[in-house]
């Protein structure tokens, strides 16, 4: 704080004998003389002021894209300023137990880069007009500014600033809290919000060790992520962009968004929850996967509920056109915005993810989950796109090894071997298998939770068998009904056959018979 006192020391003295100057002409000078007099003076101030000004805005390209080196800027200075600024913000930060500490508005710090001293501060614009509005924050511009005096220039522009964007990439990887993101609705996206995502802190427990899976499987996964994480050299020397697509699918409950959230927990990265259906144009897809930072995983679940898969997403009441017009005008609007749901198609979300590629280089992953691996278009999950397939299924012994050692910490069991037959011959969900392994009070011991994950199981045979026997009952039925219908046709085609042919016999008959008369009159 002493550098920004002699900073200021040194400036207010000139730049007050300068205003003194300035008043004393404006007071005693003619009217018609001011105005050059005022272009003169402003040169003469920008040939005093010793001192150049840099500028950081948090929003770049029309409030495209929060600017990187906004944030890094902030968490270079994070650090700097605990030690010295007097005004500080704190963000609390996970569990409430520490918070990180930021330069207030208006706060100024120094800093020393080989011996040159520069200064920091903190600044926000707020919007001049007056607005009535329940969010205080509307519209406010915030921005750094660095100082430095002329004659370093060199100096701070082609060395400093990059020695500031490196140290605060790393400030903030090292103190990134990880953030599950989730897509707001493109109305708030200029509002008091403003911006497109929203996040919370991301702390899903879910690990590949908590993830019950065939082990093969999970240990290829584990490495395929790794080998990702490690590969930047290695993309960039084949000329691939640095990420990759995993498509999950299975029945609902077998794992899909737990392995996401192993995923993310593995390789530390963010998870951006992109829901498509509140997407209303491919333009705004563009704009939300443009704002992903690298080190993250965008995900779209349930991606063949989200989509048109054949790009068609007109409404039927739109087509058929014979809905009554609302009258007032608040309904109206309502209607004209659902009408403008989600014209995502599925060509723009592939051109989107292509491009997404193409124009960020940071690492990303980005993942889809379906339980109808058979209904998305094979355009979509190619590889290149969907570089990995991953099939969850049902609980296979693997799996359930995974939860008896978690759940109930046990290795064996004499019930094991009966298990891992049932398992084999019957369908249960990881789910289903995780919620009868635990146990539902104290009283509740290993071998309850494991009798109770056999009587279930075996229940679930007993109900596939008979459902099964049903549906065969069913089958023979509709098939026996079918013969019956057929039979039944088959005899009213023969019936009328007959009646035709008796018919025509009897139409031959009379024919005759009036022949024969005529020729015997
Ligand atoms: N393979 C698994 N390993 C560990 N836990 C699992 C697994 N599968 C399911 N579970 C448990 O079941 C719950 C539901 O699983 P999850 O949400 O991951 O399923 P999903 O496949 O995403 O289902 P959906 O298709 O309905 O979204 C989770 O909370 C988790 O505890
Ligand atoms: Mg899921």
């Amino acid at each position: 704080m002493t550098m920004v006192g002699e900073m200021w020391s040194h400036l207010g003295s000139t730049m007050g004998t300068l205003m003194l100057v300035y008043t004393l002409f404006k007071q005693f000078f003619p009217h018609h003389l001011q105005d050059s007099f005022e272009k003169y003076f402003n040169r003469i101030v920008r040939f005093a002021y010793p001192y150049v000004e840099i500028t950081f805005d948090e929003f770049t390209g029309e409030r495209m894209k929060r600017s990187e080196a906004y944030s890094r800027i902030k968490s270079y200075l994070s650090d700097k300023s605990t030690a010295s600024a007097k005004r500080l913000k704190a963000d609390v930060v996970k569990d409430s137990q520490s918070a990180v500490l930021s330069m207030d508005y208006n706060e100024e710090i120094t800093d020393e880069f080989q011996g040159v001293k520069v200064w920091w501060s903190a600044n926000r614009i707020l919007p001049t007009t007056q607005r009535i509005s329940w969010y205080p924050n509307d519209d406010e511009k915030k921005y750094y500014r660095l100082t430095v005096h002329k004659r370093h220039r060199e100096l701070i522009t082609q060395s400093y600033i990059s020695h500031v964007m490196m140290e605060g990439k790393e400030i903030a990887t090292k103190k990134r809290q990880r953030k599950l993101y989730s897509n707001n609705p493109s109305q708030n996206w200029y509002g008091y919000r403003r911006s497109k995502w929203s996040n919370v802190l991301f702390e899903h427990p879910a690990t590949f060790d908590t993830l019950a899976m065939d082990a093969k499987l999970k240990e290829e996964i584990k490495n395929d992520l790794i080998k990702f994480s490690k590969g930047k050299d290695y993309y960039a020397r084949i000329g691939k962009a640095w990420k990759r697509g995993y498509l999950l699918y299975g029945p609902p409950g077998t794992g899909k968004s737990s392995m996401i959230a192993a995923m993310a927990n593995l390789l530390d990265y963010d998870v951006y929850d992109l829901e498509l259906t509140a997407v209303k144009e491919n333009t705004e897809l563009r704009r939300l996967l443009l704002d992903t930072s690298s080190k993250s995983i965008i995900v779209i679940e349930d991606i063949d509920c989200s989509i048109d898969l054949t790009g068609q997403r007109e409404k039927k009441t739109e087509k058929d056109g014979n809905e009554d017009e609302p009258s007032d005008p608040v309904t109206k609007r309502v209607k004209e915005e659902e009408k403008k749901e989600s014209k995502v198609t599925l060509s723009g979300l592939l051109n989107c993810i292509d491009g997404l590629w193409s124009s960020c280089g940071g690492e990303r992953i980005i993942v889809f989950t379906t339980n109808y691996v058979e209904k998305l278009d094979p355009a979509l999950i190619r590889r290149g796109r969907m570089d990995k397939h991953i099939e969850l299924s049902y609980c296979c012994f693997d799996a359930f090894k995974v939860f008896a050692k978690n759940y109930l910490e046990i290795d064996s069991h004499s019930l094991f071997g009966e298990i891992e037959s049932l398992l084999g011959e019957t369908n249960m969900t990881p789910a289903d298998v995780a919620e009868n392994l635990m146990p539902k009070s104290d009283y509740d011991d290993v071998e309850t939770c494991l009798k109770r994950l056999v009587k279930a199981l075996k229940d679930a045979k007993e109900e596939a068998k008979k459902k099964v026997e049903d549906e065969a009952r069913l089958k023979a039925e509709k098939e026996e009904e079918k013969q019956k219908q057929k039979s039944v046709k088959e005899e009213k085609e023969q019936s009328g056959k007959d009646d035709k042919e008796v018919k025509e016999n009897g139409v031959a008959l009379e024919a005759a018979e009036v022949k024969e008369n005529g020729v015997a009159h």
